[in-house]
């Protein structure tokens, strides 16, 4: 059997699928609380020796690129053709029109499009200290386009444990509240919304290392009624209280820069050049 993005894809729409009524009574009760950051998990994605085989296979620290800043810290490529196949097609199945079409139809939204180019998406590694800190995700994809709308994150490391830090932190109920902790658990897909309320990061990871396979799906219209732009924006965590307006200067200025090129001035370099 070979194992390419139509294998990995079949799984993943019968997991889906059988967890369909669950997600979906999940998503039903987040709305009716009047959250717009709807967001779900799906543990045991695919059989434990394809995923050990794609753990087995992701670039080690030395073979991506370190981004370190206030912002965030950690390893990322998008470059899969420079590393074992496996790795291009787990990617690219989330990007099989059936996993879309499934997970369109349980958000309810029908016009979804795949990032082909993996436009911040693709494989990310975090090590003992790598952190992300709150944000929201760049509202748009790389020619602005289209909405960026869902994020999935699917997590690789074997047992990961919740103490070990590296978890995906989701400020649901705003960012004055308590964040929602979604363990990076071996296995698990988070499903997320991103739209200009759905600030989450990730918490500093205190041991091992954290393996992400992360796709983003785009659509013309955004998650919301209204029409709005933002750059990548970030916040402290709550214990940052000068990180927190160091940041926030941050994304102001950046926002600005924005507005007078709205291309960007820095040519992004993390898509997946073909
Ligand atoms: O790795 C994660 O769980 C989240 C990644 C993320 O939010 C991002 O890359 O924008
Ligand atoms: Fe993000």
């Amino acid at each position: 059997m070979i194992k390419d993005r139509l294998y990995y894809s079949n799984i993943i729409v019968n997991k889906i699928e059988e967890n369909r009524e669950i997600i979906i009574k999940n998503i039903e009760l987040q709305v009716k609380k009047g959250s717009n950051f709807i967001f779900f998990t799906i543990d045991n994605l695919l059989p434990v020796e394809d995923v050990m085989e794609i753990y087995s296979k992701f670039p080690k620290k030395e073979e991506m690129r370190e981004k370190k800043n206030l912002r965030e810290y950690k390893l990322i490529e998008a470059q899969l053709n420079n590393h074992d196949r496996i790795l291009e097609e787990i990617t690219y199945s989330f990007q099989e029109k059936k996993v879309i079409n499934s997970i369109a139809s349980i958000i309810g939204k029908d016009d979804i499009i795949a990032d082909e180019f993996l436009y911040a998406g693709g494989l990310s590694r975090m090590e003992e200290g790598n952190y992300l800190n709150p944000h929201l995700d760049n509202s748009h994809d790389k020619d602005r386009s289209l909405y960026r709308v869902l994020n999935l994150l699917y997590y690789i490391t074997p047992n990961r444990e919740i103490e070990d830090g590296g978890n995906l932190e989701l400020w649901d109920k705003g960012l004055k509240n308590d964040q929602t902790v979604i363990h990076s658990k071996f296995n698990r897909l988070a499903i997320m919304v991103t739209n200009k309320e759905s600030w989450h990061g990730v918490s500093k990871v205190k041991k091992g290392n954290r393996c992400c396979v992360s796709n983003y799906y785009f659509s013309k219209k955004p998650m919301s009624t209204d029409d709005y732009f933002h750059v990548t924006s970030f916040r402290g965590f709550p214990d940052q209280k000068i990180k927190d307006i160091i940041l926030q200067g941050d994304t102001i200025l950046r926002t600005s820069i924005r507005k007078l090129f709205p291309k960007g001035i820095v040519k992004n370099n993390h898509i997946y050049k073909k």
